[in-house]
C-alpha cells in the first residue's frame, strides 16, 4: 500500500482486499510517523474485523542506522505491535539488505500460515497405488456416478500435498508400468504440477 504522503489512511480499500499481508513502516527518528502507523494498524484490524479474513501484518521500525536521533523505543514499537497480534522488527532499509530480505520472508511465511489456516479442503489426486483391499470402490466412497479411468485399473485418492511440501508428481499408466523401462509421465488433464 503505498501511502505517499498520507498521513492517515485514505481510498485504501483496492489494497485492503488485494494484499496478503501488511508492513506497516514507521521511521524510528520521527515520533509523527509512528502515531501514523497505528492508525493503518487501527485500520486493518477494523478492515479484518468487517470482512472475517485477517491477513497478517508487520510492525517495522525503519532507519535503525539513526538510532541516535531515535524518537520511538524498541520497547514502544514492541508494545504497539503486540496489541495489534503482528510481528516486530527495527530495520535499516539503507543499510542493512539482509535483515529487510529476512522480514519480507517473514511476511510470506505469515500469509501462507494465513492461508493455510482458512483454506479449503486439499484437492484430491488420482494415485496409482493400490487401493487397500477393506477399501470401499471408488464410485462408493466418493459419490462419482460414472467414472472410468482406462488406464489406472486400481487407483485411490490421496489428499493434494501442501504447497510448501509439494513435489512433481508423476502419473504412469498401467502399461508403462508393465514395460518397466516404457516413458513413465502421463499428464491427466487438469492435473497441477508444482
Ligand atoms: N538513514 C536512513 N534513511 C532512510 C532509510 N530508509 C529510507 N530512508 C530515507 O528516508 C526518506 C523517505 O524514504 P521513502 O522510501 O521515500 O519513504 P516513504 O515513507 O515511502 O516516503 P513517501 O514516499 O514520502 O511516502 C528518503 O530520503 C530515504 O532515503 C533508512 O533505513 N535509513
Amino acid at each position: 500500500m503505498d501511502t505517499a504522503d498520507l498521513d492517515t489512511p485514505r481510498n485504501c480499500e483496492r489494497y485492503l482486499n488485494w494484499a496478503h499481508a501488511f508492513l506497516v513502516v514507521y521511521s524510528m527518528d520521527s515520533r509523527q510517523s509512528f502515531e501514523d502507523s497505528s492508525s493503518y494498524l487501527e485500520l486493518l484490524a477494523l478492515h479484518a474485523k468487517e470482512t472475517q479474513r485477517s491477513s497478517p501484518a508487520l510492525l517495522l521500525g525503519n532507519k535503525l542506522d539513526m538510532a541516535q536521533y531515535r524518537q520511538v523505543t524498541k520497547a514502544e514499537g514492541a508494545a504497539l505491535a503486540g496489541k495489534f497480534g503482528c510481528l516486530f522488527f527495527e530495520v535499516s532499509a539503507c543499510l542493512d539488505f539482509e535483515h529487510v530480505q529476512h522480514v519480507f520472508h517473514e511476511a510470506v511465511r505469515e500469509a501462507r500460515r494465513e492461508l493455510e489456516k482458512t483454506s479449503l479442503p486439499r484437492p484430491l489426486f488420482i494415485s496409482e497405488e493400490r487401493a487397500l483391499p477393506h477399501q470401499a470402490p471408488l464410485t462408493a466412497r466418493h459419490g462419482l456416478a460414472s467414472c472410468t479411468f482406462n488406464t489406472l485399473p486400481t487407483v485411490s485418492l490421496k489428499e493434494m500435498p501442501a504447497v510448501a511440501q509439494a513435489k512433481l508428481v508423476t502419473v504412469k499408466s498401467s502399461r508403462a508400468q508393465s514395460k518397466r523401462k516404457a516413458p513413465t509421465l502421463t499428464l491427466l488433464k487438469g492435473f497441477k504440477i508444482f
